[in-house]
């Protein structure tokens, strides 16, 4: 494998065992039974091992919105035309799409980056890094070439870098580009052997017929391109895409720099799996914000061995359920820095069995 990728993936180390313990302790300290915040305190106890802190706070947060094209999208496989791509990054450079609206309501940041595009743009809030006007059609023939998917994810990477010197310790995944699910469905199918019948969903909502057809083109894009599985950068450039390959760079940014990442939905569970296979170790610093609605995605989380938070039937990509979990995250950081102990409040702990009881 590429020698930049190889060094990230072996600076990406274990969470913190001794943190983890000592917030587990302090948990059973506070005034409530303990386990009795349920996925909060394993939330908890996830970003103790994270940052090696036991008390956490996440201020500066940032989401990266990675904008790109799919050439695939000329078999059909949306129910919306490629165009709405350029048209969602004013959007969201406007600060009127849905992710933006959330986002303000979590205290969190947007960042927009053109990283493949079909269209030029311009914009002074864009972060331009277009590696090339759009994939391929993985249909037909590779979307992208291994460098070119070795470049999105250092792209995404650096992004991580810039944002960390200036003090963001936490970062949500987001993502925009029609016709990204045929992809993320492909990558999904050629890493778990899932049938594209399961990992292919809706989408944007295609009705049944338009479904079977999104099924179809998943399956002769695998068999055309034969990705080799033990090879992810491999299958990354062969049925991936520009804004899932820098978001795969995101997500392995965050764990090398000991932030946790909070992964949206359907697409963006992709690349997490992406960067997975590259990092095993990257896994620990995942944070499932929810449950989408899009067929693949809990079998997908299964398969990552995380279990989302939220159950909301959004199925909207964005970094919108990623944004909308931040509210737990900040809750969970809440209990460890503000609850009183048993021993501070004053409050009885559990009773051993009484003599007489016994
Ligand atoms: C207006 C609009 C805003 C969106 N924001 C996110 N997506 C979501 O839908 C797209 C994936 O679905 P498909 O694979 O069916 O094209 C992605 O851009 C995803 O982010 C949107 C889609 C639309 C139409
Ligand atoms: O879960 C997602 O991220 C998703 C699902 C459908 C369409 N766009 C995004």
């Amino acid at each position: 494998m590429e020698q930049s990728i190889v060094e990230l993936v072996s600076s990406i180390k274990p969470l913190d065992k001794v943190a983890m313990a000592a917030a587990e302790e302090h948990l059973n300290r506070l005034t409530k039974p303990p386990g009795s915040l349920g996925k909060l305190e394993a939330l908890a106890v996830k970003l103790a091992g994270i940052t090696g802190k036991v008390a956490n706070a996440f201020p500066q947060r940032t989401v990266m919105v990675m904008a790109a094209d799919h050439g695939v999208c000329e078999e059909g496989v949306s129910a919306f035309p490629a165009e709405v791509t350029p048209q969602m990054v004013h959007n969201f450079l406007a600060g009127g799409a849905a992710v933006n609206v959330l986002a303000r309501q979590a205290g969190a940041e947007v960042l927009c980056i053109d990283i493949g595009v079909n269209a030029e743009m311009t914009h002074p809030a864009l972060i331009q890094r277009k590696v090339r006007y759009g994939t391929a059609n993985m249909a037909k023939g590779a979307a992208m070439s291994r460098e070119e998917a070795e470049e999105a994810i250092l792209t995404g990477v650096s992004l991580v870098e810039e944002a960390v010197s200036r003090g963001v310790n936490l970062f949500v995944t987001g993502e925009m580009g029609i016709g990204n699910t045929t992809a993320s469905a492909a990558l999904m199918s050629a890493f778990t052997g899932i049938s594209p019948q399961e990992s292919v969903g809706r989408g944007t909502g295609l009705n049944d017929e338009r479904l079977r057809h999104k099924v179809d083109v998943v399956k002769r894009a695998l068999e055309k391109n034969r990705p080799n599985t033990a090879d992810p950068l491999d299958v990354l450039a062969k049925v991936g895409g520009l804004e899932i390959a820098g978001l795969t760079g995101i997500i392995l940014g965050a764990a090398a720099n000991r932030c946790p990442v909070v992964i949206d939905g359907f697409i963006s569970t992709v690349a997490a799996l992406v960067a997975r296979n590259l990092a095993p170790e990257a896994a620990g610093y995942m944070i499932a914000s929810h449950l989408s609605h899009e067929q693949g995605h809990r079998s997908l989380l299964q398969e990552l061995g995380l279990a989302p938070m939220l159950h909301l039937d959004m199925r909207l990509g964005e970094g919108t359920g990623g944004v909308l979990a931040l509210h737990l995250v900040d809750a969970a950081c809440r209990i460890m820095a503000e609850m009183a102990t048993f021993e501070s409040a004053g409050v009885s702990s559990a009773s051993e069995p009484k003599e007489e009881n016994r």
